[in-house]
């Protein structure tokens, strides 16, 4: 049976990159996804913007949305505070398996939760289910036009506080043009816009910071 792209990157990985430390995985899907298979990872250049932001949020509770092969979920995992979690939500069950793993070799998993399911679904089961009171920091790489209907949904699930703080990739390319006009024209959103390139090429990109007032 043939291997599916995401199958290439996470065996690269395996075989490159070093059991435990979650830069050389980060460092081996960057050399993959830039010389052999472009993938839509969100690559070292805007993943030095999703950084500074983690750093600067130091979320104990944080929440993706679109884990793919799981390249921002270490990103962002291996930053985290003792005691600090990443929830992270893929409707793919073949990319949720190779994320799965690649937070384990990268020794992230005990940081981690991937929740398998559509994040519409998931959203609202936060709260109960998952344990969440409230997220101190969102990272939206999913569909482009799921950006907007669930930072709605985000806010009418309470689970978003004064001072929480949205990270949305790929403003630019492929764009998300109902999220900026949402978040850009809402009162209850401070927004600032991050100037980048998409990853592993040379058209621009860029990734909107909303942070939510309250
Ligand atoms: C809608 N609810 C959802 N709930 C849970 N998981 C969801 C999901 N939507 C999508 N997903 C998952 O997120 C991932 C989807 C990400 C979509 N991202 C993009 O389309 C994307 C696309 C590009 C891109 C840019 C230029 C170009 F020419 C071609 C592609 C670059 C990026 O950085 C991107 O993030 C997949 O793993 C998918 O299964
Ligand atoms: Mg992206």
């Amino acid at each position: 049976m043939n291997q599916t792209k995401e199958q290439r990157i996470l065996n690269f990985v395996l075989q490159n990159a070093v059991r435990g430390d979650p830069c050389s995985v980060l460092d081996a899907i960057d050399k993959y996804c830039s010389e052999k298979e472009w993938a839509m990872n969100v690559g070292n250049e805007k993943g030095v913007i999703l950084d500074k932001t983690v750093e600067e949020v130091s979320p104990s509770v944080a929440l993706e949305l679109g884990t793919y092969c799981g390249y921002s979920g270490v990103r962002i995992a291996r930053l985290l505070k003792a005691g600090a979690r990443l929830l992270t939500v893929e409707f793919n069950p073949e990319f949720a398996a190779i994320a799965k793993q690649m937070f384990e070799f990268a020794g992230v998993q005990d940081k981690v939760r991937l929740l398998e399911g559509p994040s519409e679904e998931i959203i609202p089961q936060l709260k109960k289910k998952y344990e969440v009171d409230t997220l101190d920091f969102v990272f939206l790489d999913h569909w482009k036009d799921r950006y907007a209907p669930d930072t709605i949904l985000l806010q009418e699930c309470n689970l978003l506080r004064k001072g929480s703080v949205l990270l949305a990739d790929n403003v630019i390319i492929p764009g998300t043009p109902e999220f900026l006009n949402y978040v850009r024209n809402n009162s209850h959103f401070q927004c600032t816009n991050y100037p980048s390139h998409l990853e592993y090429m040379k058209a621009a990109d860029a990734m909107e910071k909303a942070v939510f007032l309250g």
